[in-house]
């Protein structure tokens, strides 16, 4: 579409855009909505880079402001035509407490939906999450399931629970009146794990590989599968379900979708060394070495430390119960519904996304060779 002035009209509204998605979702936008008259980018933590995202065509709107308050909440969302909700505390390692993750994910997306409906906004986002449906504490495996398949979702840990009572707080709010007397239209996307440029956790294997000598030691058996999903998909996903939302309304509205594209079913760890191998680091298969109660003694002894020093400093490692199961769990997800219900399509491939995340990870931590 030609960028002209009277096509620029709507107003959006990202939650934690300067997070790891929110900062991809964000530029998606930027570079993919031609309709964006203003994208007002709304975080707890501002990052430097929104100022370049000022000289363009499009009013960029950055506001420093918590979901947790309702009136800094109502105020970013007042007038937007759409709301993109992937603020959120995405914490398995223990830094935040139960008390605040449920503040921030649900309460925050409670604020998020009042605010819509106060303020007359009709289209609601969330980024939800795989976890809303699994690994179960039962540690069933969910194998090539989709939006339908039957699974029994019972969950412990604090993350989870947020992010399912979250999603349903938004599903159950699609068609409530909204201010003006038009009903509110809300979908809920469910990444399974995001990678690429950004992704912390790929930059915390890195480390602790440089540490060892440039090896890491496999804990997870490479039969245990999980989905991934490149970040730059869960963006575009992100923006294409905005841009159709209005228009099929009727069949979307008060939908889940899984994120998916072509990364391959891999073990998490064996999925990292895609990126981590050619960036000079080797996975020691140490299952003879390493057996599963070992790993599950070693968890629980983190998570007695963590507990012991918290009254002094945070100890937040990777291996903990909750990581280790969830990750000796296998959880693959094979699914069209966004395909049939909006067209989407993955916009990079495996091979682009691939070679996207190497170049970041060569190039954050000096190893381009
Ligand atoms: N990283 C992953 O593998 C997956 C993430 N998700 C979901 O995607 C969303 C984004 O996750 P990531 O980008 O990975 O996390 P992130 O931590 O990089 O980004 C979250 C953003 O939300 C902001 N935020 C946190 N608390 C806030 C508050 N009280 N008020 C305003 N902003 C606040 C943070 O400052 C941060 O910029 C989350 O809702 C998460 O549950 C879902 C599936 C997988
Ligand atoms: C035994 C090892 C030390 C464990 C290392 C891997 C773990 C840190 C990760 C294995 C599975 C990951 C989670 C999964 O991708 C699903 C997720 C969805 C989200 O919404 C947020 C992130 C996460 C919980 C993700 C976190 C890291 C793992 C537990």
């Amino acid at each position: 579409m030609a960028d002209s002035a009277e096509t620029r009209k709507l107003v959006y509204l990202v939650t934690g855009g300067c997070g790891f998605l929110g900062e991809h979702v964000v530029r998606m936008l930027l570079q993919r909505e031609p309709r964006l008259y203003e994208l007002r980018v709304f975080d707890l933590h501002l990052g430097p880079w929104l100022e370049e995202l000022k000289t363009g065509p499009v009013q960029v709107t950055a506001i420093q402001g918590d979901v947790t308050q309702a009136h800094e909440v109502a105020a970013a969302v007042a007038g937007a035509h759409v709301v993109i909700h992937t603020a959120g505390l995405v914490d398995v390692f223990g830094r935040a407490s139960p008390e605040t993750i449920y503040e921030v994910n649900v309460q925050g997306t409670k604020n998020v939906i009042e605010a819509c409906v106060q303020t007359g906004t009709r289209f609601l986002v969330y980024t939800s999450s795989m976890e809303v449906v699994g690994p179960n504490i039962k540690g069933h495996p969910f194998y090539r399931g989709n939006e339908d398949t039957p699974y029994e979702a019972i969950h412990r840990h604090p993350y989870p629970c947020s992010k399912a009572q979250a999603e349903r707080l938004v599903l159950e709010a699609n068609g409530r009146k909204v201010h003006g007397g038009l009903s509110l239209v809300t979908c809920a996307l469910r990444p399974t794990g995001i990678y690429g440029e950004g992704h912390q956790i790929m930059r915390d294997f890195y480390h602790q590989g440089l540490r060892l000598g440039g090896r890491l030691f496999r804990a997870i058996p490479a039969s245990v599968e999980h989905s991934r999903v490149y970040v730059g998909n869960v963006a575009w996903m992100h923006v294409l379900v905005a841009q159709e939302l209005e228009q099929r309304a009727a069949l979307m509205g008060g939908q889940v979708y899984f994120c998916y594209d072509e990364s391959p079913y891999k073990s998490y760890e064996d999925f990292n060394m895609e990126f981590l191998g050619p960036c000079g680091l080797r996975l020691v298969d140490t299952r003879l070495l390493v057996p599963y109660w070992l790993l599950m003694l070693l968890a629980t002894l983190n998570a007695l430390l963590q507990w012991l020093l918290r009254p002094l400093l945070l100890y937040a490692p990777l291996l903990n119960p909750y990581t280790l199961a969830v990750a000796n769990t296998t959880f693959t997800v094979s699914t069209d519904k966004a395909q049939r219900h909006f067209g989407y399509k993955p916009l990079f491939s495996w091979e682009d996304s691939r070679t996207r995340t190497i170049r970041w990870v060569q190039a954050v931590e000096g190893s381009a060779p």
